[in-house]
């Protein structure tokens, strides 16, 4: 192949002649013979280079535009589609931050539309402030939204705090849980709201929990509806009563309840006495009124915990279930006997009802309410038979108690009148004087038949009874006249103790009376002394503290009695304005064979001191007790190993003679 013909400057057609000759064939061929374009050409041929790399140049910029406005175009493309994509997300997130919006309003609407309250509460104690209420809170309760921002939900239930639903939402709070508990509300106007409140707690979007949300349900009409019911298949539907079902009921829950706590429980069979006589005479009617009456009159002198019923006719069993607070007394009974044996006029007529009564005691007689019953059941024939207006106790052991307490009982109501009551007097001896330098006081009850009755026989039932308080105040004025007798005889700085019970200690006047039997005797107060038990202040410690203040205030010592038996807290003990403390003769009595008594013993006395309080032990009998106590700094003793309590003149004697007590290491005279 050769070059390109284009490439030859000038090629003419050759000249082609053809022939024969001698027979052969001949031709001849003319032509110009061809040279090279270039030859000669270079300048052309430059040119032709130029342009062709010109060309090629051109072409490979051409091709690197094109390549990269694609590339652009690639870009555009690429971002458009993020840009369209991003513009979808957006709708699509305004479309949801819409509907969100839309769903809260909703949730905001239905929450304001509820017909139930709802209450959104801080999660922040101790207030746990309210938030929000929603209209239907303000309608059922009857407070408007201001009255309850910021407050504490309690103020829903206001002073009606003992109820186990308080317990739970407390719990609810505390623990950030879900809760439920049905409660007593109460309207603005007071009145009474039962509401079922649910209680759920509500996170931040940290997981933290910022708020309480709290529905608030009306059931205050399923309540009364469901009482009615109550009422309908428990009570008896003439007196409203127990009935049957409800009396075994609450037996059955009594038992438990008195199982677990160890207490007795007493179970009454009442029988009314002549109610016959007024059904026959008077008619039906009378008679329902009677039944309604004596209904009344019992409810109004039992406790809340306790149970009457009426099991038909007319007769009742109320059942008595002991409380930590007080013992179970046949005063209880007597003043049931004496509520129904109140006058009553029916028709003009007036009416005595006298009943006559059978007590069961469980466990003792019983431990089912089945048993309890008929036991108390039976009791009451026997009452009714000994007389009526009566009561018997199923076990004569039971009777015999209550017949003593009982005679007790009448009899003491009568011994101040009587003059029967008169005080001995136990000497207090000083451990380094060795004088007499105090004496307390202590009651006597001379009975026409029992004999000397000591105190530990009748304080508790005087208490009960509420007699204590006359029979103290004659204690404390026989006292305070005993002591400014032997004042006067020369016996100055002679300290009288008497001492004083719960009931008087709560008595309104008290500090009254003590100041009336000072100025009644012209006593010095300060040779009076008040003895308290530990127990007694430590009832309720600031109005303990009140009264001891007011006490001290008249310028008498004060002395707290029977000292480590009960649980004093050491801080309180410094805020009473005492001058004594009595260390118990429980401690005493063993404090040479028991270490712990001994080591009780020594603290009491380095405690006293430390609060500058003199010390007294009682009930020191020996003489390694004595030696024991004087060894360990003890101020005074008090017991029989000096003397034990003995009359006013015994006593008088023994001041005027100066009794004085013999250590182990005095020097015989
Ligand atoms: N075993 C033994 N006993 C000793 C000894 N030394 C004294 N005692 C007895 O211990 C009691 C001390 O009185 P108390 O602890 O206040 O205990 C008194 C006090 O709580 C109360 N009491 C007595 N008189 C009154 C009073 O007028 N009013 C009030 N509220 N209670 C009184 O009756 C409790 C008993 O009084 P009392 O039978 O007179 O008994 C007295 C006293 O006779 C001793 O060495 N050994």
């Amino acid at each position: 192949m050769g070059l390109p013909t284009w490439l030859f400057y000038d090629h003419p057609e050759a000249y082609v002649r053809a022939f024969d000759v001698a027979g052969k064939k001949w031709s001849i061929v003319v032509s110009t013979a061809p040279h090279f374009f270039i030859g000669g050409n270079d300048n052309a041929l430059w040119a032709l280079l130029v342009g062709v790399l010109f060309s090629f140049g051109a072409a490979g910029y051409l091709q690197m535009i094109v390549t990269r406005s694609r590339r652009i175009q690639m870009l555009v493309d690429e971002r458009t589609m993020q840009l369209r994509t991003a513009n979808q997300d957006l709708v699509a997130d305004i479309a949801a931050r819409k509907h969100a919006e839309q769903e809260l309003q909703l949730r905001d609407r239905a929450i304001e539309a509820s017909a139930n309250a709802i209450i959104i509460t801080s999660a922040e104690g101790p207030d746990y402030g309210i938030e929000y209420v929603n209209p239907a809170f303000e309608r059922i309760t009857g407070y408007a939204e201001e009255e309850a921002l910021g407050r504490n939900i309690d103020f829903l239930w206001q002073r009606d705090s003992e109820q186990p639903g308080i317990e739970e939402l407390r719990a609810c709070l505390q623990e950030q849980r879900e809760g439920q508990a049905v409660m007593r509300n109460y309207r603005k106007d007071g009145t009474l709201l039962w509401s079922d409140m649910y209680i759920a707690p509500v996170r931040d979007d940290y997981g933290r929990v910022s708020h309480y949300v709290i529905a608030q349900y009306d059931i205050t009409a399923t309540k009364r509806y469901e009482s009615e019911l109550e009422f309908q298949t428990n009570r008896d539907s003439l007196t409203g009563l127990a009935n049957r079902t409800l009396l075994r009921d609450r037996l059955s829950q009594a038992i438990s309840y008195a199982y677990r706590y160890n207490h007795p429980i007493w179970v009454l069979f009442i029988d009314l006495d002549r109610f016959k006589f007024v059904n026959d005479t008077l008619g039906h009617q009378a008679g329902d009124i009677l039944l309604k009456a004596v209904a009344s009159r019992m409810n109004s002198v039992v406790r809340d915990t306790d149970t009457i019923s009426r099991m038909g006719g007319d007769e009742f069993v109320v059942v008595l279930p002991e409380r930590t607070d007080s013992g179970l007394s046949t005063s209880i009974v007597r003043r049931l006997m004496d509520a129904i044996a109140q006058p009553l006029t029916i028709e003009g007529h007036e009416f005595f009802i006298s009943s006559s009564v059978g007590v069961s005691v469980y466990p003792a007689d019983g431990v089912e309410p089945e048993t309890l019953i008929k036991h108390a059941d039976i009791a009451m024939y026997r009452a009714k038979e000994t007389g009526r207006n009566n009561f018997q106790f199923y076990t004569s052991e039971m009777n015999e108690r209550a017949l003593e307490r009982l005679r007790i009982e009448g009899d003491l109501r009568l011994a101040i009148e009587r003059d029967e009551f008169l005080l001995y007097y136990q000497p207090q001896v000083d451990l380094v004087s060795k004088k007499i330098i105090g004496v307390e006081a202590l009651i006597r009850w001379q009975h026409p038949e029992l004999g000397m009755v000591p105190p530990a026989r009748f304080i508790s039932l005087a208490e009960e009874t509420g007699l204590i308080v006359p029979i103290g105040n004659w204690v404390i004025r026989e006292a305070c006249r005993q002591s400014k007798v032997w004042q006067d005889e020369g016996f100055i700085g002679l300290r009288t103790a008497v001492n004083l019970s719960a009931r008087q200690f709560a008595q309104q006047n008290l500090v009254q009376s003590i100041q009336d039997a000072l100025t009644a005797t012209s006593l010095l107060p300060a040779s009076l002394e008040i003895e308290l038990t530990e127990s007694l202040v430590m009832a309720d410690v600031e109005q303990a503290i009140g009264i001891l203040r007011d006490m001290k205030t008249l310028g008498v010592q004060l002395s707290i009695d029977d000292f480590g038996t009960g649980y004093s807290s050491l801080s309180y003990l410094k805020r009473f304005p005492i001058d004594v403390l009595k260390i118990d003769r429980s401690f005493v009595n063993d404090i040479t064979t028991d270490p712990d008594d001994a080591a009780i013993v020594t603290s009491i006395i380095s405690l006293a001191h430390s609060l500058r309080l003199s010390v007294i032990a009682e009930g020191v009998e020996t003489r390694e007790q004595l030696d024991y106590l004087q060894q360990h700094g003890c101020d005074q003793i008090q017991g029989y190993f000096f003397s034990r309590p003995v009359t006013a003149e015994v006593m008088t004697q023994m001041l005027r003679d100066g009794t004085r007590l013999q250590l182990t290491d005095d020097q015989p005279a």
